[in-house]
Order: structure tokens, then sequence, then C-alpha cells
């Protein structure tokens, strides 16, 4: 299967985290720095840029991620260019990641140089945190091949890009990079142009909220990153919020919201009208067989059981598992230090 040049404009952060990511993938990606730089300050930044993506290929390599000996070739994969040979970085790219700064400037100078240099081909995936696919579609003359596409950091590890489409980008468009990131063993997500794409909005309410556990002196840091660690996370990882909603439960979210609500006179614990709705409507999960996801046709046992097996490979993949106390006189198990 043949990969085509992938190109980063901008070797900061993101540039080289999805460098990293495209480049063990099997692309050749390029990085181009935007910035207009003397010959040897470019140097240093290419020294810099190489070093960074070798030295973090080497570390997952060196924990086991893959065989060492592939750091080389892998790294040989990227290239660095000055902002004065964009021409030749854009030859032959399938795709541009945009990875400049979070600024309105930045990101139309990029767009810009992508209608001058692009081949006709291209798609443009802005790697934006917040801008909308629909505000940046207008800063391009290509907006049917532009969409956002949002890593997640380490954006080499963590497998979710949550890919955002403004109501002008060409379902091709789409299609095409949903495949090119499925071949690189990513997981696409789809989402409307819409402030925080899911994960920031979802994980924006989680962080303050933890935040504030330990300025109202509820918990310790130590003690909420804890039970974030060996319980929220660890469990939605398994499940997913909404598929947890439906197991434990869509009755016990709606007087959990009201609770709170009231007992803390916070609209924020309210429940969305959606969650209310199926309450009155008697979707609340497995238990209906209807909640937000659809049982009515499943084998719930097996669906339990599968779930639960993921469940305890997780809990063993952590190290926290323990087999069944047969002794009288087996000594206590101590929690995990962090
Ligand atoms: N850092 C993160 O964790 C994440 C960042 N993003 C998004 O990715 C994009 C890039 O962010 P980072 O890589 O963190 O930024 P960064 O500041 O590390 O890198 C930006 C690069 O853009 C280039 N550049 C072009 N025009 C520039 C200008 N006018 N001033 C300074 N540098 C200029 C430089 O090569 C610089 O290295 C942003 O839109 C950001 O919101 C998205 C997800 C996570
Ligand atoms: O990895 C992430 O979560 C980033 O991609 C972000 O979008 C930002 O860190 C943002 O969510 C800040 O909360």
């Amino acid at each position: 299967m043949s990969r085509r040049p992938v190109l980063c404009l901008g070797a900061g952060r993101m540039g080289r985290g999805i460098a990293h990511a495209m480049a063990h993938g099997g692309h050749d990606v390029r990085l181009l720095d935007m910035k207009p730089r003397d010959p040897a300050d470019f140097r240093r930044l290419k020294d810099e840029a190489l070093a960074e993506i070798g030295s973090s290929l080497s570390m997952v390599a060196d924990l086991g991620g893959f065989d060492p000996a592939l750091v080389g070739d892998i790294l040989g994969r990227v290239s660095v260019h000055p902002a004065d040979r964009a021409e030749a970085a854009f030859a032959g790219a399938e795709l541009i990641f945009e990875a400049v700064p979070e600024t309105h400037d930045a990101k139309a100078a990029a767009f810009a140089l992508v209608d001058r240099h692009a081949e006709s081909d291209a798609i443009l995936a802005s790697t934006t945190s917040t801008m909308l696919a629909t505000e940046l579609a207008g800063l391009t003359a290509l907006p049917g091949r532009t969409l956002n596409a949002h890593w997640l950091n380490p954006a080499f590890l963590v497998p979710l890009v949550e890919i955002s489409p403004s109501d002008q980008t060409e379902p091709d468009t789409l299609a095409r990079l949903e495949r090119i990131l499925e071949q690189l063993g990513k997981v696409p997500v789809r989402c409307k142009a819409s402030p925080g794409y899911i994960v920031p909005r979802i994980q924006a309410l989680a962080m303050n909220e933890a935040a504030r556990l330990v300025e109202e002196g509820v918990a310790s840091a130590e003690d909420v990153d804890r039970a974030v660690k060996y319980g929220f996370g660890l469990r939605f990882g398994v499940l997913g919020l909404l598929e947890f909603i439906d197991w434990g439960g869509g009755d016990i979210l709606f007087h959990a919201s009201r609770y709170m609500t009231q007992a803390t006179g916070e609209q924020r614990f309210a429940a969305p009208a959606i969650v209310n709705d199926k309450m009155e409507n008697g979707q609340i999960g497995l238990r209906t067989g209807q909640g937000f996801f659809d049982y009515s046709d499943r084998d719930i046992d097996a669906y339990r059981r599968e779930r639960l097996g993921a469940f305890l490979a997780a809990v063993r993949n952590a190290g926290l598992w323990n087999q069944p106390v047969t002794s009288a006189d087996e000594p206590r198990r101590s929690p995990p230090e962090q």
C-alpha cells in the first residue's frame, strides 16, 4: 500500500507529535517551519525538532512499544524544511496538518500558503483546539477540502482524533482523512463545528470540577487524582460515559442531578432535557432495554460478560487485580503508591 507524504505546517509541539505518529505509520513527513529565520536559527530549530522526535520515538520503543532498532528508519521519514522552501515541501503531499499558533493571523497566513502551494487533491486539516471549522473555512479558497482534526496530546500515543468538518467540507475529504487515520491505527470520531469538540468540552467541566474540589477543601489534590485514576478514568475507559448512564441507570443520573442541584444550589449539576425526557419515557438503559443505546435485540448477559471481561482486563493491566484470599494469615494488601 502506498502512503503519500504528509506535511505539517509548524514545527512546534503538535507538529512534532503528529510527525512522530505519521512517520510511525509509514508516511514520509515534512515539517515546514512557518517562521522566516536566518540559516543558523533554522538549523537549530531543525536539529531540535528531529532530536525531540527521535527521543520520543526512542522512549516509546524502550518502553516496549516497538523494536528500538526501527527508530532510525522511522526518524528517517521526517524532514524539516525552512519557510522559504515551502513549494518543495508541498509537492506530492496528500495531507496537510496546519499546526501553527492558536491566533487568527497565524492561521490565516498558513491557510494562504496552502492556497498557493497545495496539490489539487490535498486535504487541509487544522489542529486548532478552539477555532470552529466553519470559521476556518472562510480563510481558504479550498473549503471543500478543509476540516479540523483535533489530536489529543501526546498525539503519538492517544488513538483518538476528533474530526470536525464545516458545512462546506466535501464528504470525500472526510472519508479520505478517516481512512488515512484508520490505516495509522488511530480512532477518528466525527463532530459538528461546536466549541470544544467532544473531549475538551467534557474534560473542561471535569477538570474545573476537580480544581473546585481542591479549592473548596473537599479533598486533597492527591485524593482527587487517585479517585480519577482508580475509579472514574478506569471505568469510563471501558464503558464510555453514555454507556455507563445506561448501565447504571438513567434514573440514577436523573435523581442524582436533582439532588446535587438542590443541595448545592448550583445549576451546573442540572440534567439536560434529554436525560429528563428519557426518564419520563422509561428509557433508562439496560433495565428497560432502551437508553442512549438500544438493547432490545441484544443478549444482555453476553453483553455484560463482554464488558466485564474488558473491565477485568483493564484492572489487571493497571496491576490492581488481586486473587482471592485463601488463607487467614495472608498479609493485608496495600493500595498503590500514587
Ligand atoms: N499543545 C497542545 O497540547 C495542543 C495544541 N493544539 C493546537 O495545535 C496548534 C499548534 O499548537 P502547538 O503545536 O502547541 O504550538 P507551538 O507554539 O508549539 O508551535 C507552533 C509552531 O508554528 C510555527 N509558527 C508559525 N507562525 C508562527 C508565528 N506567527 N509565531 C510563532 N510560531 C509560528 C512555529 O514553527 C512554531 O513552532 C494550535 O492550534 C493549538 O491550539 C491542539 C491540541 C493540543
Ligand atoms: O489533549 C488535549 O486535551 C488537547 O488536545 C486540548 O485540546 C487542550 O489541552 C484542551 O482540552 C485544554 O483543556
